[in-house]
C-alpha cells in the first residue's frame, strides 16, 4: 500500500516529470556541446591532414623550381664546372621524384602524375644533352631551358586548381593557404624571372621589347607575392622567426639576385655588353634563391604547429566538455535520488505513520533520515508521545465519568453505558437479569455513626458485591445506597443462589468505625428478569420487588421465582 502511494503519488510524479525534464533538456544541450566540441576537433584534425597534403604538393614544385635552376646551371656550364652541375641536376631530379611520390593519389591523380611527368622527361630529355658535354647553339639551349620551364609550369597549374580545391575544401584555412600559395608562386616567379635573362646572356644580345615585358611582369608578381607574405596572420605560432627569415630571404634576393638582374637589365638597356657569363649567372642567381625553400619549410612547419595547437585545444575542450556533461548529469541524478530517497520517500512514509496516528495505528515504524526529516521525525515521535497520554488521561477521565468515586463500582452513567454493551454482546432471546439492592435503614448509620462512616458503609458494600460478582456480571451504584447488579442467566435457580450469596454477604459484611465501633447492616433486594429489549420494563419490574422488600420488613430478596427469600 506504501508502495503504491508512493508511485500514485502526485509529488513523485512532479519529481519525475521534473527530473525528465532536466534530462531531455541537458540531453539536447550536451548535444549541441559536444557536437560543436568534436566538429572543432575534427576540423583541426582535417587542417593539419590538408596541410600536410598542401605542403607535398607546394613541395614538388619548389623541388621543380629549384631543378629547373640546375637544369639551367647544366645547359650553361662550362667544361670547368660542367661535373659539378650535372650531379646537382642528378640529385635535384631524384628530390624531384621522391616528391612526387610523396603526393596522396587523391591530389594528383596517376592520370596526372603521368602528365607531369612527361613534361618533366621531356625536358630533362633535352638537358641530359647537355651533360655530354657544353653545346654552343644558343637556340637548342632556349629550347631545353623553354622545355623544363614547360614541365614545371604543367605542375604548377596542376597546384593552382588544388589549392582552389584546398580554399573550398577549408575556407577557414583560406588565408594559410594563400599565404602557402604565395610562397610556391615567389619561389616559381623568382627562377622564371632569372630564366627570361639566359638566352640574352648566352647570345650577348639586348633584351627584347617582349621580353622586357615578361620581367616586368615577374616583377610585379614578385612584389605582390611578398606582400601577401607579409599580411600578418594568427595560425603562425612563430612569426616572429618566420619573418626574421622572410626578411632575410628576401634581403638575399634583392642584394644579390635582383641586383644582378637590374644590373643586366640596365647593361641591355643601355646596350653594353654583359658583365657577367651565362654560366656564372645560373649559379649566382641560383644562389640567391637558396633560402626560399627554408622559408616554405618554416612556414608550413608553423602552420602545422599552429592547427596541432588548435587541435588539442579542441580535444581538451571536447573531453572538458564531456566531464562537465558527466559531472551534470551524475549530479542531476545523485540530486534526484538523494531528494526521492530522503526526502520524499520519508516525508510519505511520515505521511502514511502521521495518518494512522490520526487512525489510533501506532504500529508505524519509525524512519531514521536526514536532519530535517529526523527532526520532523522527533516532533512525530513528540506528538505521538503526546497523543498517547492525552489518549490514556482521556480513558480516564471516561472511566471517570462512569466510575463511582466512593466505592469503585459503576455510577448510573456508567451502569447504562455498560448495560448497552452487556446487551449487544447477548441474543435477543438470552434471559437478562437486574438485581436492585438497598441498604436497609440506611438514614440511621448516618445519623448513629455520622455521614463518613456511612460513606464507609458504602464504599465497603461495594467492594463486597465486586468480590461475590462473577467475572461477567456488572456491579453499580445506581443512588445514594442503592446498588444494581445485572447479569444474563438461563438459569433461575443459579439466579438464586447468586442473589442469596449477595445477601449473605451484606448480612456479614462488618464495617469499623474510627471509634472501633462495628457496623452490621442488611439490604433489601428486588429482582427482575427480561429480554434485552425490555429494558424499562425490567427496572420498573426490579424497582416494584425492592418496594416489596422493603415494604415487607427488609432484609429480603423479592422478584425472582413466586419464592420471597429471607
Ligand atoms: N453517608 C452517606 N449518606 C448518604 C449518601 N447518599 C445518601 N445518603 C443518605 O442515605 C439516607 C437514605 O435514607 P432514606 O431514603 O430515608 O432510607 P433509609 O434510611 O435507608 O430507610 P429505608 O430505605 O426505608 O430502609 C439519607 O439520609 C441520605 O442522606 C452518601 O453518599 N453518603
Amino acid at each position: 500500500m506504501k508502495t503504491l502511494l508512493a508511485i500514485n503519488s502526485p509529488l513523485i510524479k512532479k519529481i519525475a516529470t521534473f527530473s525528465f525534464l532536466i534530462v531531455c533538456l541537458a540531453s539536447v544541450l550536451s548535444w549541441g556541446l559536444i557536437k560543436d566540441a568534436y566538429e572543432h576537433y575534427s576540423q583541426a584534425q582535417n587542417n593539419i591532414e590538408q596541410f600536410s597534403d598542401f605542403y607535398r604538393v607546394l613541395d614538388v614544385s619548389n623541388k621543380l623550381a629549384e631543378e629547373r635552376g640546375y637544369a639551367n646551371q647544366l645547359i650553361f656550364a662550362t667544361v670547368g664546372s660542367m661535373a659539378h652541375a650535372k650531379a646537382a641536376f642528378i640529385k635535384s631530379q631524384m628530390e624531384t621524384d621522391e616528391a612526387l611520390t610523396k603526393v596522396p593519389q587523391d591530389i594528383l591523380s596517376s592520370a596526372l602524375l603521368q602528365n607531369t611527368l612527361s613534361h618533366l622527361i621531356r625536358g630533362r630529355e633535352e638537358v641530359d644533352i647537355y651533360a655530354a658535354g657544353p653545346r654552343t647553339d644558343p637556340h637548342e639551349a632556349r629550347k631545353a631551358v623553354d622545355m623544363m620551364m614547360e614541365s614545371t609550369e604543367y605542375f604548377h597549374n596542376v597546384l593552382f586548381v588544388k589549392t582552389e580545391s584546398f580554399i573550398k575544401m577549408e575556407p577557414t584555412a583560406f588565408s594559410a593557404i594563400l599565404q602557402g600559395q604565395a610562397l610556391g608562386e615567389l619561389r616559381n616567379s623568382t627562377g622564371k624571372l632569372g630564366s627570361y635573362f639566359l638566352y640574352y646572356l648566352n647570345t650577348g644580345t639586348p633584351l627584347s621589347e617582349s621580353q622586357l615585358e615578361k620581367i616586368s611582369r615577374a616583377w610585379q608578381q614578385i612584389e605582390t607575392q611578398w606582400w601577401l607574405l607579409g599580411i600578418p596572420t594568427s595560425y603562425s605560432s612563430d612569426t616572429d622567426s618566420f619573418r626574421t627569415l622572410m626578411l632575410k630571404t628576401r634581403h638575399n634576393f634583392q642584394n644579390k639576385g635582383a641586383a644582378l638582374i637590374r644590373h643586366l637589365q640596365t647593361q641591355s638597356e643601355n646596350r653594353e655588353s654583359y658583365s657577367v657569363s651565362v654560366s656564372e649567372f645560373t649559379v649566382r642567381y641560383q644562389d640567391s634563391l637558396n633560402t626560399f625553400n627554408d622559408m616554405l619549410q618554416m612556414y608550413l612547419f608553423n602552420v602545422h604547429q599552429y592547427y596541432g595547437k588548435v587541435k588539442n585545444q579542441a580535444l581538451e575542450h571536447f573531453v572538458l566538455t564531456l566531464i562537465i556533461l558527466f559531472t551534470i548529469y551524475s549530479l542531476a541524478i545523485i540530486g534526484i535520488l538523494y531528494i526521492h530517497f530522503n526526502v520524499v520517500k520519508p516525508l510519505l512514509k511520515l505521511n502514511v505513520r502521521a495518518k494512522s496516528m490520526g487512525e489510533d495505528d501506532v504500529s508505524s515504524p519509525a524512519y531514521q533520515e536526514v536532519c530535517e526529516i529526523k527532526a520532523l521525525q522527533s516532533s512525530l515521535d513528540k506528538l505521538e508521545e503526546h497523543i498517547d497520554e492525552n489518549r490514556i488521561l482521556s480513558d480516564e477521565l471516561k472511566k471517570l465519568t462512569e466510575i463511582d468515586a466512593l466505592t469503585g463500582v459503576l455510577n448510573r452513567r456508567g451502569f447504562e453505558l455498560q448495560r448497552e454493551k452487556l446487551l449487544a454482546t447477548v441474543s435477543a432471546d438470552t434471559p437478562v437479569w437486574l438485581v436492585l439492592i438497598d441498604i436497609d435503614h440506611f438514614k440511621r448509620i448516618n445519623d448513629t455513626w455520622g455521614h463518613p462512616a456511612g460513606d464507609k458503609v458504602l464504599a465497603s458494600l461495594g467492594d463486597t458485591l465486586n468480590h461475590v460478582a462473577l467475572p461477567n456480571w456488572m456491579v453499580a451504584r445506581i443512588g445514594g445506597e442503592e446498588f444494581a447488579v445485572m447479569f444474563s442467566s438461563d438459569s433461575q435457580q443459579d439466579v438464586l443462589n447468586s442473589v442469596r450469596r449477595l445477601q449473605m454477604a451484606c448480612r456479614n459484611l462488618r464495617v469499623m468505625t474510627d471509634n472501633g465501633e462495628v457496623i452490621r447492616l442488611t439490604a433489601s433486594f428486588g429482582v427482575a428478569k427480561g429480554l434485552p429489549a425490555d429494558q424499562d420494563r425490567m427496572m420498573s419490574d426490579a424497582d416494584q420487588a425492592l418496594y416489596q422488600s422493603k415494604k415487607t420488613g427488609r432484609d429480603k430478596i423479592t422478584g425472582i421465582g413466586d419464592a420471597e427469600s429471607h
